[in-house]
């Protein structure tokens, strides 16, 4: 049933987050991370320019593996077959995501390693 409460461009917007999370174990395991990375944040008190960096990061991190998707599902459904340019496009996406996660764990071993670090000091 639609809820005719909500603006029609938001309701597919979130329709297309559902997707992801019911279709896509990688958008899981990111939700997963999500939660666990605000856990701890909340648990160190991070500084206010610290959580921006975090939340910028993980909305980073959430996007590319939305559009990795889209991008997925765009070749799967123009180009099911095997081919070298549908693999590289693949690829490319999938490189996307890859740089997004690495640079979400240098900026959070940057902002927590501090925190981790004065437990044992
Ligand atoms: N049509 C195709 N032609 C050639 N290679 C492909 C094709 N589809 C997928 N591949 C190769 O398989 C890899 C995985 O593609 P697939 O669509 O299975 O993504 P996935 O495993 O679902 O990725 P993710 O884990 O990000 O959801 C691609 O990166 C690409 O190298």
């Amino acid at each position: 049933m639609k809820d005719k409460r909500l603006p029609i461009g938001f309701r597919y917007a979130i329709a297309g987050i559902i997707y992801a999370i019911k279709n896509e174990r990688n958008f899981r395991i990111h939700l997963l991370a999500t939660v666990v990375v605000i856990m701890f944040s909340l648990i160190c008190h991070l500084e206010l320019f610290e959580w921006i960096a975090i939340i910028f990061v993980i909305g980073f991190v959430l996007v590319s593996e939305l559009f990795n998707t889209a991008v997925e599902l765009i070749i799967d459904y123009i180009k099911p077959e095997i081919h070298p340019v549908a693999k590289a496009i693949k690829d490319l996406a999938a490189g996307a995501v890859l740089i997004t996660s690495i640079v979400a764990v240098i900026i959070g071993l940057i902002i927590f390693l501090p925190y981790i670090l004065q437990l044992f000091l």
